[in-house]
């Protein structure tokens, strides 16, 4: 696992760093070694620098010295002379390069930065890092859109300038860069909100060789979960086994108008593993359903007047949970009165249970004095895992929309505190899907566009409910197992994409492919076995 920082973290970082004896001087010089390594593996004959006031630009300023040591030639593009750049370390480390063999231009007009852009081979931007707030000043905003529309190819140093460090939002520009060389550890804006449409690849430097001595002593935003993490999951079936030691999921889901949420989400549980899988659906749409899936049980569920659950579904639903070693509840089952009261009785049992799409729905309404006013989350001990999209995410918490990564992470840990149970986790989904539980907050790789399409929600949850079903003697922690289940489901959609083609993948062809996923994610895991490159973390 790779930790990612909120800038208040790497700022406590650096001051650990600094308690051990090396010091911020030093993690500069280090910083700015880091950097030029990234730039040097583009063979450029020649290079722009542009530096800021802050450190970043000292990062740049100690770059540009040893890329021109390197016979490289080095412009560097600066907004005042070195002697007077307030930052002191960056002042300093600015004055010495001035007195080695680089092209220093100060303050340049538009033209004359054009004309500097379009000749380097590489830009490297040390305008701006963890230091920027506020909207961007002149004359960095006439830089930045300068070097997107000229550059042919920009290396950022810790951030692309413009992008806020720690919310990932641009307000009006920020550097688009092919390659961010970020310091220590990715900070958490990289992956949040705009930050995946500027960062390029990601690659981080981390500079101080007891770097994992000393991490564990500040709180992480959030850490990004490797293939390697995952290899627990990916043992082969033993040949003893049969259907229900491979753990069963009951799938509560469907209802007159979505009989195929229920199909999708029960299909997909047993394609992760489940040996029996159930659906216990409304009345109404059963023989449908047992059409669709053959191989699958499905138990007649007293409907109301509209094809939903109706008033006498909480009994029957749970009656027949209890036997199971996962119960998924949610797909396509509506906010019918019915509905609520099943939600409320799967929440009472002593059962690993998902809730997804509408039951969330359903636990909104629920818990509308409050999670913590909710006796049915707080008294709760068997493992509950909500899969959340950010509208329904917003919902629970009962507050203004969340609309990207930390806003979801935020609201995940405001539900978690409320129950305060390690065997709790929220699935925020989203374009990148933050897998969150009291102790941690895990990222798992991302999958491609093609999967924001109708129905990819329900074969997550799918996904899941049988994964917890196959590992049912597994004790935690649940972050780990959800975020298994995550990265097969983003897997499946890079396969179906790869399949399908981009724009034309839907939700039950990730369902077939979920063997093929599983085959990707040990390959994947092998690959890092083999090679762990420490200073490689892949953009999400
Ligand atoms: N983490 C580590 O261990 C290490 C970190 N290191 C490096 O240090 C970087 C952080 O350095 P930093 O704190 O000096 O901030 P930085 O981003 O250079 O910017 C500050 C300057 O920009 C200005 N400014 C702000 N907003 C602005 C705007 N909107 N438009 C225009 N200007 C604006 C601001 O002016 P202000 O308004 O605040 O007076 C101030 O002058 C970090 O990202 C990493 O690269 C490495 O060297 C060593 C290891
Ligand atoms: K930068």
């Amino acid at each position: 696992m790779k930790p990612i920082l909120s800038c208040e973290e790497v700022r406590r970082l650096e001051d650990c760093i600094e308690a051990e004896g090396t010091s911020k001087a030093t993690l500069m010089e280090l910083a700015g070694e880091f950097a030029a390594s990234v730039v040097a593996a583009s063979d450029p004959k020649r290079v722009l620098i542009l530096v800021g006031f802050g450190n970043n630009g000292g990062d740049g300023w100690v770059a540009a010295d040893i890329l021109a040591h390197k016979g490289i030639d080095v412009d560097v593009v600066s907004p005042v002379e070195p002697d007077e750049i307030p930052a002191a370390l960056a002042r300093h480390v600015a004055r010495r390069t001035a007195g080695r063999d680089v092209n220093i231009v100060i303050g340049p007009s538009r033209d004359e930065l054009a004309e500097l852009v379009s000749r380097a081979d590489v830009v490297v931007d040390a305008i701006l890092g963890t230091g920027f707030h506020g909207s961007l000043r002149s004359p960095f905003s006439i830089w930045i859109p300068t070097v997107n529309e000229l550059a042919a190819e920009v290396v950022a140093i810790d951030v692309p300038s413009g992008l806020d460090a720690e919310t990932g939002t641009v307000e009006e520009d920020a550097i688009r860069a092919a390659r961010t060389a970020t310091m220590l550890a990715p900070k958490i804006g990289l992956y949040s909100a705009d930050g995946p449409d500027y960062t390029g690849e990601i690659l981080c430097g981390g500079l101080y060789d007891r770097l994992d001595e000393v991490i564990d002593d500040v709180d992480h935003a959030a850490e990004m979960v490797e293939p390697i993490d995952l290899i627990d999951f990916l043992e082969p079936l033993p040949s003893n086994i049969d259907k229900y030691s491979r753990g069963s999921v009951l799938v509560v889901a469907g209802s007159s108008s979505y009989p195929g949420a229920a199909i999708m989400a029960a299909k997909a549980a047993a394609r992760a593993g489940a040996g029996y899988v159930a659906v216990a659906t409304p009345a109404t749409c059963a023989n449908l359903i047992r059409m669709a899936l053959p191989s699958v049980p499905v138990i007649d569920i007293p409907a109301d007047s509209r094809g939903a659950f109706g008033a006498a579904a909480r009994r029957a639903v749970c009656d027949a949970a209890k036997k199971f070693s996962c119960v998924l509840c949610g797909p396509g089952i509506t906010t019918a009165a019915g509905c609520i009261d099943v939600v409320s009785g799967l929440l009472k049992l002593d059962v690993p249970l998902v809730l997804d799409a509408d039951a969330l729905n359903c636990l909104s309404k629920l818990s509308i004095g409050g999670l913590d006013e909710t006796p049915e989350l707080y008294r709760r001990e068997a493992p509950l895992i909500l899969t959340p999209h950010y509208r329904e995410l917003s919902r629970l918490v009962d507050e203004e929309a969340v609309r990207d990564l930390g806003g979801a992470i935020e609201a995940a840990q405001r539900l978690l505190w409320a129950a305060g149970s390690d065997n709790f986790i929220v699935i925020a989904k989203g374009p990148v899907t933050a897998v969150a539980g009291v102790e941690k907050v895990l990222l798992p790789v991302s999958g491609p566009a093609s999967m924001a399409t109708a129905g990819t929600g329900d074969v997550l949850s799918g996904i899941v409910a049988g994964t917890v079903a196959l590992n049912h003697a597994y004790e935690g922690p649940w972050e780990l197992l959800c975020s298994y289940a995550v990265s097969l489901h983003s897997y499946t959609g890079f396969i179906a994409a790869d399949r399908y083609g981009e724009k034309s993948v839907i939700a039950t062809d990730l369902i077939d492919v979920i063997g093929d996923a599983m085959a990707l994610a040990s390959e994947e895991a092998l690959k890092g076995l083999e090679d762990v490159p420490a200073t490689t973390a892949k953009g999400a």
